[in-house]
């Protein structure tokens, strides 16, 4: 649906983004992660079409954006980072006047305003000005026009920036919405988005894609993670003798008397009421039983961890 091959584009001297390859498929809710000026921004406006690539290739739905862009840009719904909003229009007008910029003819325009209004939620606002709006009901208002002719790919840059807890939910809830009839790519460098909506992440490093993985993906293998109240000399041949029980490694020891141990297993779901069932029948007492799975807060600092310089020349 989106492929993109070996894109960059220069400001001057700056490398804002280097030969950056990736394929979205139709469905998929993708998050672009990265710090402030990692590039997120500037892929986003050369996938809408608003911004020319210094080399590379997009394609939207086997249309390639550079020799077809007007056709392109009508499959996509673009929230901006700051979506410019006339603060003196009603959201009703908003919308229309959206509507005719997109070229949705006239007779269809009524019809296609009620359902965005209906999936953002604005109808209580519908005859408001702008300028009296919360920044969650303008963020909502972004997303109608965003969505009016009904997109097949909606881009939505940091569409939570800004927003209260409360808001955020609304929002979250909503893009979820929106993912039932649309592919999504959301630009963000608050890691929670991610985990909250998307199926899979791209983390952006100075220009460069540093990560590209689906979020169950993320971790590997779980470890099992056994806390108990025996040591390492009782504990460490019982449970490495236990079926389906790889390496053991004691992690550390808690208040004296609880000693955590990690086992590396190819099937941490099959080996853990093993693990209990052993415990019991040998009278020990076990504090806890969790699987370890490296987040994906962690797989950001290590990818990010280098804030290199955005390099020039
Ligand atoms: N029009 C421009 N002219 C010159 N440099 C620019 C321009 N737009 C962006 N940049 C630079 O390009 C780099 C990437 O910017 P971009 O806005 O794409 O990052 P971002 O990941 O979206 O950041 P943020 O999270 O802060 O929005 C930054 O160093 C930025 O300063």
């Amino acid at each position: 649906m989106i492929e993109v091959r070996q894109l960059s584009r220069h400001y001057g001297a700056l490398k804002a983004v280097q030969d950056v390859s990736f394929s979205i498929d139709r469905g998929e809710i993708v998050g672009l992660l990265g710090h402030n000026g990692a590039g997120k921004t500037t892929i986003m406006k050369m996938l809408t079409g608003y911004l020319e690539p210094s080399a590379g290739s997009i394609q939207i739905d086997g249309l390639d954006i550079a020799e077809q862009r007007r056709e392109a840009q009508r499959r996509i719904g673009y929230l901006p980072e700051n979506c410019p909003l006339y603060p003196e229009m009603t959201v009703l007008d908003a919308l229309d006047y959206q509507a005719s910029l997109l070229g949705i003819p006239i007779e269809r325009r009524p019809a296609a305003i009620r359902r965005a209004v209906e999936r953002t939620e604005l109808g209580p606002k519908a005859t408001a000005t702008i300028g009296t709006l919360s920044r969650g009901y303008r963020q909502r208002l972004g997303v109608a026009q965003a969505i009016l002719h009904e997109p097949r790919i909606l881009i939505l840059d940091e569409p939570t920036n800004g927003l209260d807890p409360a808001q955020i939910q609304h929002m979250r809830a909503l893009v979820r919405e929106l993912a039932r009839e649309a592919t999504l790519i959301i630009s963000t460098h608050i890691l929670q988005e991610v985990e909250a909506v998307c199926g899979r992440v791209l983390i952006m490093r100075s220009g460069r894609l540093a990560l590209d993985s689906r979020l169950d993906a993320i971790g590997g293998r779980p470890r099992l993670l056994v806390t108990l109240d025996r040591g390492p000399d009782e504990a460490l041949p019982v449970l490495s003798a236990l079926e389906g029980c790889g390496a053991v490694t004691v992690l550390e020891t808690k208040d004296g008397v609880r000693r955590r141990f990690a086992l590396e297993t190819e099937d941490a779901p099959a080996l853990a009421p093993r693990v209990a069932r052993t415990a019991c029948e040998r009278g020990w007492s076990l504090y806890a039983l969790e699987t370890e799975r490296q987040d994906l807060e962690a797989l950001f600092g290590a990818v990010t961890l280098e804030r290199m310089e955005v390099p020039h020349g």
